[in-house]
């Protein structure tokens, strides 16, 4: 895939090792800035598309309480779960990181998931202007922007919305208000990721912003609720930080070692892993299911992904770049 600046007119691009970064020309903060990389391989995106366009293919209408999307999660698709899960690691959080100048150890994956745009009335054409419930989003364009009129990303501090080329993909803070534009002919696919950071609060606020009223908690960025374990990055994530551990090991870390993730509260997490090691069942498949149903968001998996998507409030911009 080419590395050539993808033009706007509303922006300007600076050559980054990531890609591009694109500053609008009513940025008037570093947490507007977008970065814009190449990302998905040739054989991913064609093989997601074949499976995305088949006939029957079922899609969910209700996985956000705010601003839904036609929709289907990264972990419906296990082939994808788990290039996603790699691509995260490599690519997608690094990325982050250098652009946004964060911390990766601290970043962990809310929710992924496939959307789809029709044009011409069969479905959901366009996403009214929200923030995201994360510190960062990502929108990787799965299907060449040839293939539909209309589209793309609008940030409410730009003029034009960006409509990437195919594979590539846009890193932006998800506090930025931004829309998904209405699609008018066509179909167009995106892949889209809400990444939160799990820091400080004086390292969150500033992405954050000026948005009326405390850091979002419980639930958005800085809470010190446990990462979804349902996705793999997340649980690897756990993993690490306690020395690799896996399965069996993995639980008694938990349920007898002081968290050793930084800032996230892994306290509900460790009394059910006691119970589950004293109810004396081996932590095969049903490790994952055990870790899904009861951490995370301490929901179900469909219901902790309600909490997606914000409504739109004033924001006002008053740091410089
Ligand atoms: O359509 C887009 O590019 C934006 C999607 C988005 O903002 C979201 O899924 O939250
Ligand atoms: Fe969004």
């Amino acid at each position: 895939s080419s590395t050539a600046a993808p033009r706007f007119a509303g922006y300007r691009s600076i050559a980054s090792p990531d890609g591009h970064m694109l500053i609008s020309k009513g940025a008037r903060d570093w947490t507007q800035l977008v970065g814009v990389r190449p990302l998905l391989s040739e054989s991913t995106r064609r093989r997601l598309l074949g499976d995305i366009t088949r006939p029957g293919f079922e899609w969910t209408v209700d996985r956000h309480a705010n601003f839904p999307t036609t929709d289907v999660e990264v972990h419906a698709l296990p082939w994808l779960d788990a290039e996603m899960a790699a691509l995260l690691e490599a690519e997608i959080l690094p990325s982050i990181e250098r652009l946004f100048a964060t911390d990766q150890r601290r970043l962990f994956v809310r929710d992924q998931f496939v959307v789809k745009y029709s044009g011409g009335g069969g479905g959901q054409a366009s996403l009214g202007s929200h923030f995201d419930e994360s510190c960062f989003s990502f929108v990787i364009q799965l299907n060449d922007p040839g293939e539909f009129t209309g589209g793309g990303t609008l940030f409410a501090h730009a003029t034009e919305a960006l409509s990437v080329p195919q594979g590539h993909c846009l890193l932006f803070c998800g506090y930025q208000h931004h829309e998904g534009v209405a699609v008018t002919e066509g179909c167009r696919y995106i892949l889209t990721g809400f990444v939160d950071l799990r820091d400080e609060d004086e390292k969150v606020r500033p992405f954050y912003g000026t948005l009326p009223g405390e850091l979002p908690r419980p639930h958005g960025a800085g809470s010190h609720d446990f990462p979804s374990p349902h996705l793999p990055t997340n649980l690897a994530r756990l993993q690490r930080a306690y020395g690799g551990a896996a399965g069996t090991e993995l639980l008694e870390a938990i349920a007898h070692q002081p968290p050793a993730l930084p800032h996230v509260d892994t306290e509900r997490l460790a009394s059910r892993c006691a119970n589950f090691l004293q109810s004396g069942l081996v932590p095969d498949e049903k490790f994952y299911q055990f870790l899904q149903a009861t951490v995370g968001d301490g929901t179900r998996e469909d219901e902790s992904g309600r909490r997606g998507r914000a409504g739109a409030c004033p924001s006002e911009v008053t740091a410089t770049i």
